[in-house]
């Protein structure tokens, strides 16, 4: 379904309006955005390594991308299905449940990498 007006824009251009619309409409893509702000930030501030930031990276980078796939599969599942629905019920809980499968990793990134430098700082500071 596209028209000349839509082939002047290119790919990317879509992408980001992706992710604007989902930071619109999702309050836990929203969530996600501030907490990968938080990490960015707590990064630089305990000064990870190289090796740190690569799992850090991957770990955010799964997070929103399963959030935003999960956007989707909410949004197909709510036309898709009008009434109530016991596969409705299924797709969006199993949907939710690969975010919170990224959620949990990216958790345990966190917690492997940070919690050892925040004991470090806490122990400098008392
Ligand atoms: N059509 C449906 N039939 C049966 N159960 C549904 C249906 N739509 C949603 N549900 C159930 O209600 C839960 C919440 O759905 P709801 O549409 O309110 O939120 P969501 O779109 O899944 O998530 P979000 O909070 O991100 O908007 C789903 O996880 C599912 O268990």
């Amino acid at each position: 379904m596209k028209n000349k007006k839509n082939r002047d824009r290119i790919g990317l251009g879509y992408a980001v309006t992706g992710v604007i619309t989902s930071l619109k409409t999702e309050f836990n893509m929203r969530i996600h955005v501030i907490i990968m702000f938080v990490v960015i930030f707590s990064g630089f501030l305990f000064r990870i390594s190289v090796f740190e930031w690569l799992f850090v990276i991957l770990a955010i980078g799964f997070v929103l991308a399963f959030e935003l796939m999960n956007t989707v599969v909410e949004l197909l599942t709510d036309v898709l299905f009008k009434e109530e629905h016991e596969s409705a019920k299924n797709i969006k809980d199993i949907s939710a449940a690969a975010v919170l499968v990224a959620a949990i990793f990216a958790a345990m990134v966190g917690i492997i990498i940070f919690f050892p430098k925040v004991i470090e700082f806490m122990n400098a500071l008392f």
